[in-house]
């Protein structure tokens, strides 16, 4: 046992207490999740201590000029695992790797999940994630907790752990070998819920795609097609309905993690509409790809790209999850971040069930976020902040701390410049992961400079982290926005001055009605995008807000073709599967 281990404290050598601590940003439009306006911002010791104009500033402060470039808070992973044993191995990514590779992309926090293994305490696994990742965490960090097994022993440490570690938040499974049962989520939400903490699921049917492995695998489809085959998108929907009966019963905050297909997002409207406090987070892989290597592909499965719940053949997955983002069907976005390397991925090589799940992301989620949100038109760039950072700040008790720009946050912060463009590579990425399922992407939004606590960590594309500078950061129980949202008005910081418009006047008939529409077609169309009529003319929208009218749920000849394609594969000829890679 380690003690209380919240908050260790680090101590700034004297010869950094100096100007080096002090940093002016100049010239940017900061953008939070409602507003975007024009204002320097000075930070000293790592936290933000002033912002409007003309600051009067200590001199020898360095100063950055970020004209013509965003400032966002920097963005909140709420979903990775680092140094993760997994389904036979370990995921390559540690807390070193993972969290550079997240501030070379413009994330300063992550949030990880402790994963016990088998016969080990929530408390003794928790203790372990931490000697792991406190040497090594180059940015902010927090903890999950995952509950493999139910019990009193698992009961009584969820208490321990949220009253004297910093954990508010428990994720169960529904599906793989250690999924709780109905009347075990019943009890460990009915336990969240009593402790002011957030139950997280993942929601697949774990029995019925065992079932439908099984019967795949003796049919001869053997290869990772098999994967997505045998966790059809309708075991997503059903578990994630079902996710929500059972927290409405015991009146507990759900968040379902890695929503991955139209109708587990449909599931999830369905159960926000009916006053659920649910919660849901969708993934850079499910938003910048389809269950295809490229968007010019046909449908194709291949190792590389197997996570669960798997990425869906429909091609107009994207672009719906991505609306379900601007609508606040679903509220964040994450990476799922569990890398391994292409030797790990062929342990399944020949059983697809044996392809150690997991996907890159946490370097390239806020680009692929930009370039399908943002450049897309779908979202605006303080939809943007919310889904990036500020909701996962405010879901899991870090606001005003974490995920907003204000006078006595934490310094974390990125300047953005939102046309520069680069293309995704692993030649080039920072992950130690041998490939990325991005491979070739070309996105627009790239951060110029990503400051972490107040220090400058990348600058004109050179990347300079310290290993071990990150600190745990503890997550209280009972977070305002999901247990008292009416308190939510007294957190959210205030500002000087009037908001710079970033956006034409609304007329807010027109986006309301669009809303609307946008809404009640994920409600009522799982199967048939193109049927999807709207009355909406021209009129105005919200900035970044694509028009549905040239959305691509109206589905294109060529996308039809990818959808035919997908058939030939659903039935591969003798039963063979086509091919690994
Ligand atoms: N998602 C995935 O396939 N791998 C990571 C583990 C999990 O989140 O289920
Ligand atoms: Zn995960």
């Amino acid at each position: 046992m380690l003690g209380n281990m919240s908050n260790p404290v680090k101590k700034v050598p004297i010869h950094l207490q100096s100007s080096q601590n002090r940093l002016l940003i100049k010239n940017g439009k900061v953008v939070t999740e409602d507003d975007v306006f024009d204002e320097d911002v000075y930070i000293e010791d790592g936290i933000i201590k002033q912002m409007g104009r003309n600051l009067i500033i200590p001199g020898g402060t360095r100063v950055i000029d970020a004209r013509g470039n965003y400032l966002l808070p920097g963005g909140i992973d709420p979903h990775t695992h680092f140094d993760f044993e997994f389904m036979g191995t370990r995921s390559v990514d540690d807390f070193y790797t993972g969290t550079k590779s997240a501030i070379a992309g413009g994330t300063t926090m992550i949030i990880d999940f402790v994963f016990p293994k088998e016969g080990e305490s929530l408390l003794d696994a928790f203790y372990e994630y931490r000697r792991k990742a406190d040497g090594k965490v180059c940015c902010d960090y927090s903890l999950h907790v995952c509950l493999p097994t139910w019990s009193a022993h698992v009961q009584r440490d969820m208490e321990t752990l949220c009253k004297e570690h910093g954990v508010n938040s428990f994720k169960m499974f529904m599906a793989y070998d250690f999924m709780l049962d109905d009347g075990q989520l019943y009890s460990a939400f009915e336990q969240c819920q009593k402790l002011g903490a957030i139950a997280q699921v993942h929601a697949e049917n774990g029995p019925v795609i065992a079932k439908n492995a099984e019967r795949l695998l003796a049919q001869g489809i053997t290869g990772p097609e098999g994967h997505e085959l045998s966790r059809p998108e309708e075991l997503e929907a059903e578990a994630v309905n079902r996710a929500c009966v059972i927290a409405k019963q015991v009146d507990c905050p759900l968040y379902v993690v890695h929503v991955m297909s139209r109708s587990a997002a449909k599931k999830v409207a369905e159960a926000r509409d009916d006053g659920g406090r649910v919660y849901g987070e969708t993934l850079a892989a499910a938003l910048g790809t389809y269950g295809a290597r490229s968007e010019h592909e046909c449908f194709r499965h291949s190792a590389g790209h197997v996570l669960s719940p798997p990425l869906r053949p429909d091609p107009a997955t994207p672009d719906c999850l991505m609306t379900c983002l601007a609508l606040d069907v679903l509220q964040l976005t994450g990476s799922d971040n569990c890398t391994f390397n292409k030797s790990q991925k062929e342990l399944g090589i020949e059983n697809f069930t044996k392809i150690p799940n997991g996907v890159n992301g946490v370097e390239d989620r806020m680009s692929v976020v930009w370039e399908k949100g943002v450049h897309a038109g779908i979202i605006s760039p303080s939809r943007f902040v919310a889904v990036t950072s500020t909701n996962a700040a405010k879901i899991f008790n870090l606001y005003p701390k974490k995920g907003c720009i204000a006078v006595g946050s934490d310094a974390d912060i990125v300047v953005w410049n939102g046309n520069a463009v680069r293309t995704i590579s692993a030649q080039t990425h920072h992950q130690a992961v041998d490939f990325n399922i991005f491979e070739g992407m070309q996105c627009h939004g790239v951060p110029e400079y990503v400051i972490v606590s107040g220090r400058v960590c990348l600058e004109e594309g050179q990347l300079r982290v310290a290993e071990g500078h990150g600190h745990f950061v503890d997550t209280p129980v009972f977070a305002p926005y999901v247990y008292e949202p009416e308190k939510m008005a007294e957190l959210k910081p205030t500002r000087n001055g009037p908001a710079v418009p970033a956006v034409e006047p609304l007329e807010l008939e027109d986006d309301f009605r669009l809303m609307k529409v946008q809404h009640d077609y994920i409600l009522a169309s799982t199967h048939e995008p193109d049927s999807v009529h709207t009355p909406i003319g021209k009129g105005a929208r919200p900035e970044g807000q694509r028009n549905i009218q040239e959305s691509t749920f109206s589905l294109s000849e060529e996308l039809d073709t990818d959808r035919k394609s997908s058939i030939r594969v659903r039935n591969p000829p003798g039963g063979k599967s086509s091919g690994f890679w």
